[in-house]
């Protein structure tokens, strides 16, 4: 089932039936729902096919890094297991990006494959520990440049830089947004965070939210919420 809802909540669980319990809540006609690295290595393709049992669109977030065939290759299984959507990482560079799209071209599939940018628990000063002098927002619009001239459909990035991302890269180009904050979550680990109301208003195409639903003492009261603050419910 599609969705008109931007909403995607992060399954971060530590097995698959805890997932399960909290996606046997979620209505896949008002959010979609993100398998990341652990949930994915807890519980492997049996836990998209679950999900989609269930009615929902599903991002398999993965983030493949690797040389161009490897991620071709990764990317068709995902297609093949008809994830809705799926990422590799933007500074694998252009002939891994490019390698990917043309690999679901070839095979007729439409799924998503978007580019990670810069993580969005990293700051300047993280990006300056592994050798990086740019700012985050400037390394941002580095790579989404680079993935944008790839065939990428749009990139993960912080809330923050939606609004420059849609100057360069147009209105269509995704922009799936991580470490979205509601005024009632801590930030965490998170270090550009945006409340989902900021997010939306920056142009954000997708938020991605997990603790603050998944953690909350009643993950559907936390989510009706989010969706009363941006007038979706
Ligand atoms: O830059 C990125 C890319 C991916 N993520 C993922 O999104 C969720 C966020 O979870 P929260 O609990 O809302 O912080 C998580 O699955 C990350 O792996 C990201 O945060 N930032």
């Amino acid at each position: 089932m599609s969705t008109a809802s931007p909403l995607i909540v992060a399954l971060d669980y530590t097995s698959m039936d805890a997932a399960l319990c909290l996606a046997d809540r979620l209505d896949p006609a008002r959010c979609r729902v993100k398998v990341g690295k652990e949930l994915f290595t807890r519980g492997g393709p049996d836990v998209l096919e679950a999900l989609h049992g269930r009615g929902f669109e599903v991002f398999l977030d993965l983030k493949f890094h690797d040389i161009p065939n490897t991620v071709a290759g990764a990317v068709q299984a995902a297609a093949e297991q008809g994830v809705w959507m799926v990422n590799v990482h933007a500074s694998g560079g252009s002939r891994m990006m490019e390698a990917a799209r043309e690999r679901l071209d070839r095979h007729g599939f439409d799924t998503l494959l978007i580019a990670v940018t810069v993580l969005t628990s990293l700051g300047d000063e993280d990006l300056a520990e592994i050798g990086l002098p740019a700012s985050t927002a400037a390394q941002v619009e580095r790579l989404a440049r680079l993935a944008h001239k790839s065939g990428m459909h749009g990139v993960v990035c912080s809330a923050q830089e939606s609004a420059r991302l849609t100057e360069i890269c147009g209105s269509d180009f995704l922009k799936v947004t991580p470490g979205i904050r509601p005024a009632f979550a801590a930030a965490e680990d998170q270090r550009r965070v945006r409340t989902p109301g900021e997010a939306m208003a920056a142009g954000s195409s997708y938020l991605v939210i997990g603790r603050p639903v998944t953690q909350a003492e009643d993950p559907m009261v936390a989510l009706a919420a989010i969706e009363k603050e941006l007038a979706i419910l």
